[in-house]
């Protein structure tokens, strides 16, 4: 699947007005027990993170599960009220607009949700489920609905014939497909697509992204996509946000985040991407896997959240959180002791715990010469998580048509 061959420069998003602007923005679940309900603790889903979203663009947000990314995409939709910090949609501040006062709101801003089966009512018919965005905001389209909702449904590679028929008529990926008409109904600014494709077949997936892609082309749609692949993540995103356990570790452009990562984390996301090209596969530098479980989100660790697992961490990394900021024009990382980039309080010892938080795993010899890779691997001492993290497919290319 090739990469999106547009990216947008820091220069040019820093010299136009955001989309969505996000500030300090926390979100906390409580947790109550006995018979009073009384709140003992709370998890930080989301503790504090900033991050800008500029027209036309889409940022890619990744991270293992349980970091807070679906909690993210509801709280920039507004479908979950914040514990806590400011969302901005051009440039005004809907962080806490009721209901009535968002319903204006909702046709700009749309979420395509992950699971194609549970988002569609099995009793509506395709064409009640299209339709829907119009009949609650009581918008009637030029040429009448069903018209309107048949052309939305070739817009998105369906037959106009599928409009009276059900969604269990339907595979996964012309489902999501439903989904993703639905969500543009309105001709929405702002799309928040959480693991549009992780529900999906991997034959499907690189359909269903493509899909998504042309349609921005089309609509000039701005995206924020949502998932724990970084091969999709890769395919679909001008920056990405990488998130661990609550925060935003680092932001950039795709390519900086690529070749030259500088969180330890996006170094061990990164290093679980599989080479496909057995040629290339020799060249990816040696690997650590990260051991132990990711902390829980009631209680994180201190200071530097990643420096548990962490094969660089040192005492600071324990007492001080690093906060985020920019390293070099256009990438923020959160890190003491960045990769790819000036230490930033240098002279500190690493912990002994830190040298038993890996493992190093030489990749095995190539069977062939290998060429030179056209974008530079992950670096020395890339990373690979162990259980449930990233896992990586690459989606396979166009196929013949569901
Ligand atoms: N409604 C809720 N009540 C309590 N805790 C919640 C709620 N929703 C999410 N959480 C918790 O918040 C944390 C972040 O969850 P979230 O779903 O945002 O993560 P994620 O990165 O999207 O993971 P996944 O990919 O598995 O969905 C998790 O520990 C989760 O259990």
């Amino acid at each position: 699947m090739l990469e999106k061959d547009v990216t947008i420069p820091e220069q040019a998003t820093s010299s136009r007005e955001p989309l969505l602007r996000v500030e300090g923005l926390v979100k906390h679940f409580p947790i109550r027990r006995g018979l009073l309900g009384r709140q003992t603790a709370a998890v930080k889903a989301v503790d504090g993170i900033d991050f800008e979203v500029y027209p036309g663009e889409t940022l890619g947000v990744v991270g293992e599960s349980g970091c807070g990314k679906s909690t993210m995409g509801r709280l920039i939709t507004r479908l979950i009220e914040p514990t806590g910090g400011k969302v901005e949609f051009e440039g005004r501040d809907i962080t806490h607009l009721s209901m009535g006062k968002m319903r204006p709101m909702r046709r700009d801003v749309q979420m395509i949700f992950q699971d194609p089966y549970s988002s569609l009512n099995p009793r509506h018919t395709i064409g009640t489920i299209v339709s829907a965005p119009f009949r609650l905001q009581g918008v009637e389209p030029e040429g009448g609905l069903k018209n309107h909702v048949q052309e939305l449904l070739q817009l998105v590679g369906l037959s106009p014939e599928h409009y009276n028929r059900y969604p269990h008529e339907f595979s996964g990926g012309q489902r999501q497909r439903i989904g993703i008409a639905r969500a543009l109904a309105l001709r929405p600014k702002l799309v928040v697509a959480d693991e549009p494709v992780s529900a999906l077949d991997v034959s499907i997936q690189a359909q269903v992204v493509n899909l998504l892609d042309d349609l921005q082309d089309e609509l000039g749609l701005t995206y924020v996509i949502i998932a724990h692949d970084l091969s999709v993540i890769r395919h679909v995103s001008d920056r990405i946000a990488v998130m661990y356990l609550g925060k935003i570790v680092e932001l950039t452009d795709r390519k900086s985040l690529y070749s030259a990562p500088m969180h330890p984390y996006t170094k061990a996301l990164m290093s679980a991407v599989p080479v496909p090209d057995p040629r290339r596969r020799g060249l990816k530098s040696e690997r650590i896997l990260l051991k132990g479980d990711v902390p829980s989100p009631i209680s994180p660790p201190s200071g530097c959240r990643f420096h548990t697992r962490c094969w660089k961490a040192t005492e600071v990394c324990k007492t001080q959180e690093p906060p985020l900021i920019a390293l070099k024009t256009g990438h923020q990382v959160a890190c003491h002791h960045p990769e790819n980039a000036p230490d930033q309080v240098p002279g500190q010892q690493v912990l002994a715990a830190a040298r038993e938080a890996v493992e190093l795993i030489t990749p095995a010899k190539p069977e062939s010469p290998a060429e030179e890779p056209s974008e530079a691997p992950a670096g020395d001492g890339a990373a690979l998580i162990e259980g449930d993290a990233a896992t990586p497919s690459e989606p396979a290319e166009e196929s013949p048509k569901e």
